[in-house]
């Protein structure tokens, strides 16, 4: 029998908003079954377009105190969802917030884009480490939608999964622990499309996005794991809602608009595509833990066909 005290997931994300905008459900569902649940961001947004009027000064431009206060959003929104276990990669400001693909911050001095991978990643391996995941979760090799921080986060959790295993890597960062699952955030394409038609027709706001704005969006056969967040709809609303200088929530919570005011369906069922380790017994799965044997020997946890032998 699985304890779900037992169960660790770990989730590494680009920004303060993109947890709840991935993730926001399925961090509810396991934080309220008590799981732990570790968020790693790895910037903190310096870079972002501000949407309240009255914040505009916050923007790097201006007064460049975004980053500052992206804390406090991430710290209300994880408050929604009831997780605990919030770290920036390397500490607040390690890595500055890039700016979308092709603007000058992409060659500023610090910014995470030009992040030594192997620099960050032993970072994050030192965390692995530490918490000791069974399931790590992070974004397909385009960062979902091309933004270089999303590039670079994938890099990063990806190189980290790999050293942390290594027994011969930096002993000091504790014992080698391998993760057993590794999934990327996917939404599949038959969702998004009936979900934007949908926000066509009743969100409240003047535009509606592209499929392609929407990140890690695939053919439905991709897709592993559905994850149904529906009990904790109103937690992800409200967390999405507390990252109030980058998301809109149209009221009742069902759409919700970037800083570009184009709207998008506030996915409560959040999806998956498992990428390393073995699959549960159904497909597709309906837990991101399925089929793991979590009395973890030590060094990692095994499925129960790995324990069997
Ligand atoms: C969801 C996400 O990754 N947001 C990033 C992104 O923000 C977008 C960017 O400002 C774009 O110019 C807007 O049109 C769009 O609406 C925004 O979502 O990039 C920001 C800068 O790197 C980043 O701070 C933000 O978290
Ligand atoms: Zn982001």
């Amino acid at each position: 029998m699985t304890s779900t005290s037992d169960r660790r997931l770990l989730l590494v994300h680009a920004h303060p908003d993109d947890e709840s905008i991935n993730n926001g459900a399925t961090m509810a569902r396991y934080a309220a079954e008590g799981a732990h649940v570790t968020l790693v961001t790895c910037t903190l947004g310096e870079g972002g377009e501000v949407i309240p009027a009255g914040l505009a000064h916050l923007t790097a431009d201006r007064d460049d105190t975004l980053g500052a206060h992206r804390i406090g959003e991430l710290t209300e929104a994880m408050a929604a969802l009831g997780v605990t276990d919030v770290r920036f990669l390397g500490g607040p400001g390690r890595y500055r917030d890039s700016g979308m693909m092709g603007v000058p911050d992409n060659d500023a001095p610090g910014c995470f884009w030009r992040a030594d991978v192997d620099e960050a990643a032993g970072r994050l391996v030192a965390v692995v480490r530490e918490v000791r995941p069974q399931v790590l979760v992070t974004y397909d090799e385009r960062g979902g939608y091309g933004h270089p921080d999303h590039i670079q986060a994938h890099r990063v959790a990806t190189r980290a999964v790999e050293l942390a295993a290594d027994p011969a890597y930096r002993p000091g960062l504790g014992p080698a622990w391998r993760i057993a699952k590794v999934y990327w955030n996917r939404v599949p394409r038959s969702v998004i499309t009936r979900g934007l038609a949908e926000t066509a027709e009743k969100a409240p706001f003047p535009g509606v996005a592209e499929p392609a704005d929407v990140p890690g969006v695939v053919d439905d056969g991709v897709v592993t794991t559905a994850l149904d967040g529906s009990a904790y709809a109103d937690r992800k609303a409200a967390a999405m809602a507390a990252h109030a200088t980058q998301i809109t929530v149209a009221p009742g919570g069902g759409f919700f608009a970037l800083s570009n005011h184009l709207g998008q369906p506030l996915l409560t069922t959040e999806y998956y595509q498992l990428v390393s380790g073995r699959a549960g017994p159904r497909l597709p799965e309906d837990d991101l833990f399925a089929g793991l044997d979590l009395t973890a020997a030590p060094g990692g946890a095994a499925t129960s066909e790995e324990r069997a032998r």
